[in-house]
């Protein structure tokens, strides 16, 4: 048995930092454990222009503890009206790396998301010739839809079309949820790829409904049956190429979540690399690891490696039950558990 794991330094490739305080309170966690982190978009209101961006980017690195070595990779939030123009101009200036599509309504601050994938028609096919990769919230939001389906019809109705139309386009569907999911993207090209959360490796829905209504443990995609749980594990620890790292988290004050109407997102980035190499240990892929976490990602999105190196030991690591942020508290992902693995550096 390994006692201590040296990988490669890993990058998250989908995350949440909110701005103002909750950006103060929680930019540190990701940046002691990560080199850099694709940041979503989705701030109220949602940075839609490469101005917006530059700025987010300067509140991001103001942020940072003064030890910090972390570099924000920003992306575009798209909208009915995105201009491509501006698309590829922040693109070739570097200020993008890439743009999300929140279909609207489906998820936290996606209101000003595309109302039809047809409407953004010319901003993809910029996006496709300049090889600009596409993020994708994949959740079809109509209201005849079984919420736990969403993702298997936004495969059926909007990706699986989309790529035919556009072959060439990049594109990473975001925190992937389901069979059906896993299965596509192994299907496709090599220019379709998938992040995959912390959460979504360890629970399954039953983490949100048994015995009591668990608010800490709903996020969206929502998490499904057991059989899905179980083909994310075999995709992440596959080896795969197309499946890397990407959190996917999202802090929300303990009184948003702990509501009758609870908002989505798990804060799981103080103890992100501990969740995921629990994982990779119960299923003896500990040498898939450093591939999912360090090399995948960057390989798709065609930058280079990191150079440094982080160092997990085995040892309990105690999950408080609350992280102080500002007037209120973040509840983390494991609170109150021992995870098996811990963070040095
Ligand atoms: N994942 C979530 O449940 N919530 C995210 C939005 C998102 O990634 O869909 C958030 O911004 O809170
Ligand atoms: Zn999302
Ligand atoms: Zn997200």
């Amino acid at each position: 048995m390994t006692d201590s794991l040296t990988i490669r330094r890993p990058d998250d490739w989908h995350v949440h930092l909110r701005d103002g305080a909750m950006l103060e309170a929680v930019v540190g966690h990701t940046a002691r454990q990560f080199a850099r982190a694709i940041v979503m978009p989705n701030l109220s209101p949602p940075v839609t222009t490469v101005a917006a961006a530059e700025a987010y980017r300067d509140r991001i690195v103001a942020a940072l503890p003064g030890e910090a070595d972390f570099t924000p990779l920003m992306t575009c939030y798209l909208t009915n009206n995105t201009d491509p123009e501006e698309v590829r101009r922040g693109f070739e200036a570097g200020v993008f790396t890439a743009c999300k599509l929140y279909p609207a309504g489906a998820t936290t601050n996606s209101d000003s998301g595309v109302t039809d994938i047809g409407n953004i028609r010319d901003v993809l096919e910029t996006m496709a010739e300049i090889g600009m990769v596409l993020c994708v919230h994949g959740e079809v939001t109509h209201a005849d839809i079984d919420i736990f389906d969403r993702e298997a019809v936004f495969i059926e109705r909007v990706l699986a079309p989309l790529l035919n139309d556009l072959p060439q386009l990049k594109v990473v569907f975001e925190h992937l949820t389901s069979e059906e999911g896993v299965q596509f993207v192994e299907s496709a090209g090599a220019n379709v790829a998938a992040t995959i959360t912390p959460q979504h490796l360890h629970i399954n829905r039953n983490a949100m409904l048994v015995g009591g209504m668990r608010p800490h443990a709903y996020c969206l995609p929502v998490a499904k049956r057991e059989k899905h749980r179980l083909a994310l594990r075999r995709a992440a620890t596959s080896g795969s190429a197309k499946f890397f790292l990407g959190t996917d988290s999202a802090p929300h004050a303990r009184e948003a979540k702990e509501s009758a109407c609870g908002c989505a997102g798990i804060f799981n980035a103080p103890f992100a690399l501990e969740s995921y190499l629990a994982v990779f240990e119960e299923e003896n892929a500990i040498d898939a690891f450093e591939g999912f976490a360090s090399e995948h990602g960057p390989a798709f999105y065609g930058l280079p490696l990191n150079e440094g190196r982080v160092t997990l030991e085995r040892a309990d690591c105690d999950v408080p039950e609350a992280v102080e942020a500002d007037d209120t508290q973040l509840v983390p992902f494991h609170a109150g558990e021992t995870l098996r693995w811990r963070f040095v550096a």
